[in-house]
């Protein structure tokens, strides 16, 4: 099956050339006019390094749950570490307040704050730059994520720029918004189901994602993720082995006026009798700027006929508000 999402080839990108880095951006500026989504081939993250995050990741969540909770987020500076099954739920982020828990567990890390650096230790800085929790096993946890989170961060800095010049500003128009980003990295773990889910709950409710931009790995398995097209169906969106599922956040339809969509998505259920072949692990980061960058409406995107439709607003406060909404499952059962 073909997505309905274009392919993004960004390796001319890498080459220097001029008009092919313009090639590169205006694809990049079309599939995010029509979908806020693009699938990203030819990026320069290590093919070993994206297998050794899938399997650490596989290998921490076939432990047993009370191994796990070692390292139970609840209660975290910055929501780092273990979520149980069902201890989020996406769609209270949209206002949802009594959707159930997402049939996912999941374990997450974030940026961690750098002595040298008081951009990270400040008292404002403190609820963005935190220690992650790692798990004692499986021993590479560490030094795997940590490599996959600076890879991933590295790119995302470059797709920031293919952003802008995509939205006609320089190519360093964000570089100094993101250089110090706050970004988290997740592993999700959809288990097949073992009772029949409760009216309302999915793998993962709809929603938009809070940041700039998001990097998504993910398995093709009954039960996948669906996105919401400017035709008002919900469109099935299938993994491609070697590329990402690359999708925009909140911050970058604000950046933008709302040229670019902040797509609303979510992880369907499988069918009943999918059994086990319908596990699905998903790896995702989020991409999210200094906690410090206002977010305004870019000079290119506001015209007279076309005035800024937002409010200038702090990254980390957006942030804290969605995250404060996302985690009420976890503060209420
Ligand atoms: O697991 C997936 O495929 C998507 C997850 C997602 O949209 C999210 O966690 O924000
Ligand atoms: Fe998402």
């Amino acid at each position: 099956m073909n997505n309905a999402v274009p392919l993004v080839e960004i390796s001319p990108w890498f080459s220097g050339d001029e008009k092919a880095r313009d090639a590169v951006a205006a694809a990049v500026d079309k599939a995010c006019v029509e979908w806020g989504f693009l699938i990203l081939a030819g990026h320069n993250i290590d093919p070993e390094l994206i297998e050794a995050m899938s399997a650490t990741s596989r290998a921490f969540f076939d432990l047993p749950v009370e191994e796990k909770l070692k390292v139970d987020a609840s209660g975290s500076v910055g929501g780092r570490g273990y979520y149980r099954m069902e201890a989020k739920s996406l769609a209270r982020t949209l206002g949802d307040k009594t959707a159930p828990g997402d049939l996912r567990e999941s374990f997450r890390i974030g940026a961690e704050p750098v002595a040298a650096d008081p951009r990270t230790t400040s008292l404002e800085a403190r609820g963005h730059f935190a220690d992650n929790r790692w798990p004692e096993l499986p021993r590479e946890m560490k030094p795997v994520w940590t490599q996959y989170y600076q890879a991933c961060d590295r790119l995302s800095t470059e797709l920031m720029r293919i952003c802008a010049r995509a939205l006609k500003m320089p190519d360093d128009y964000f570089d100094d918004m993101i250089d110090r980003s706050t970004s988290n990295l997740v592993a999700q773990n959809y288990p097949p189901l073992d009772k029949p889910p409760v009216p309302g709950q999915v793998r993962n409710g709809a929603h938009t994602d809070f940041g700039t931009l998001t990097l998504l790995l993910a398995e093709d398995r009954p039960g996948g993720l669906q996105l919401k097209g400017l035709d008002g169906e919900w469109h099935d969106i299938r993994p491609i082995p070697g590329t990402y599922i690359v999708n925009l956040g909140d911050m970058m339809a604000q950046w933008t006026n709302d040229r670019w969509r902040s797509t609303l998505h979510r992880v369907v259920n499988p069918p009943a009798d999918a059994g086990a072949a319908s596990r699905r692990l998903s790896v995702v980061f989020f991409h999210t700027p200094n906690f410090d960058a206002t977010i305004a409406c870019i000079p290119s995107c506001v015209s007279e006929a076309r005035p800024a439709s937002y409010e200038p607003i702090q990254a980390g406060e957006h942030i804290a508000r969605k995250l404060r909404a996302v985690e009420s499952v976890s503060k209420t059962s």
